[in-house]
């Protein structure tokens, strides 16, 4: 199995995570909390409270974690390809793979990738939502959880085992297909760059950002009732299950809900994927 492209999708996610981290933070902000009343006061009232660093809340952790679950993904999906298609990642510029092929590459990286993603994006989802600044004014209550490492014993000893994976059922809903129109979205746009020849760095960029923008624009609702799910287990409010939190949550607040998050959300995803496909092409162009 070529390892070089879980080196290259580790390397690719985290320089894509630095960037998007503070379009998360407010992203997570707006889908679980009511007190915004959008982006612009999420991020007025961040700054205002936490400075600069709350947009940063939780990152240090996402490197190391969600770094390694998108090296997860991409190898993932690069070695389906390889078993579906009998190519490697150089001769498949010569040859390009189907889009059936692609797709179901993409939906096999999302989905075994979720199972590494769940508690790690818990534990972030966890820590980007707590609000108290750095510097507390004395006799102001700390926060809930000291950092990743107490966050997880907190959700183990309070919550069980099964508590850090809070959400799974919802993220691999979100993730499986998602994935599949990623993949795709990002072959369609490189289409224009003629077989045998590397697309220019401008054609990785555009189709690295349509592609996170596609798939997280699909993403979005089961976005939603995913945080909602991992955050129900802290606020001792149950849900009985992904159907009951998307039921639940249209009632009481209109279907807009499952939209929330989405203007940052594509924000986010441009940026992101378009540095993490262009460092991926290029570190796996420079190895040969
Ligand atoms: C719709 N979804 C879940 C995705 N397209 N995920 C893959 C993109 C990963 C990238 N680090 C990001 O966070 O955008």
């Amino acid at each position: 199995m070529p390892v070089e492209e879980f080196v290259a999708g580790w390397i690719s996610g985290a320089l894509g995570l630095v960037l998007g981290h503070p379009f998360d933070t407010v992203k997570v902000r707006l889908q679980t909390q009511t007190t915004y009343r959008g982006i612009i006061d999420c991020m007025v009232k961040t700054y205002r409270h936490e400075s600069l660093l709350g947009f940063f809340k939780g990152m240090s952790f996402p490197i190391a974690s969600i770094a390694m679950v998108n090296s997860v993904l991409f190898g993932i999906y690069s070695n389906t390809l390889l078993a579906l298609t009998a190519t490697s990642h150089q001769e498949r510029r010569a040859q390009p793979p189907s889009y059936i092929h692609v797709f179901i590459a993409g939906c096999t990286g999302g989905f075994v990738q979720v199972y590494c993603l769940a508690p790690f994006d818990l534990i972030k989802v966890r820590l980007q939502n707590q609000t108290e600044p750095r510097a507390r004014p004395p006799g102001s209550p700390p926060p809930r959880y000291r950092g990743p490492v107490h966050c997880a014993v907190s959700i183990f000893q309070e919550e069980g085992p099964r508590g850090l994976f809070r959400g799974a059922w919802a993220l691999t809903l979100r993730d499986t297909p998602t994935m599949g129109i990623y993949f795709v979205t990002y072959e369609l746009c490189r289409q224009s760059t003629r077989d045998g020849q590397d697309p220019s760095p401008a054609t990785v960029l555009v189709a690295g950002g349509f592609a996170g923008i596609s798939s997280w624009a699909v993403a979005t609702p089961l976005d939603v009732i995913k945080s909602r799910l991992q955050m129900a287990g802290l606020k001792r409010r149950a849900y009985r299950g992904v159907l009951d939190c998307m039921v639940s949550s249209a009632r009481q607040e209109g279907l807009g809900v499952f939209f929330r998050g989405l203007t940052i959300n594509s924000a986010r995803a441009f940026p992101v994927n378009a540095v993490t496909f262009l460092s991926y092409e290029y570190l796996l162009r420079s190895w040969g």
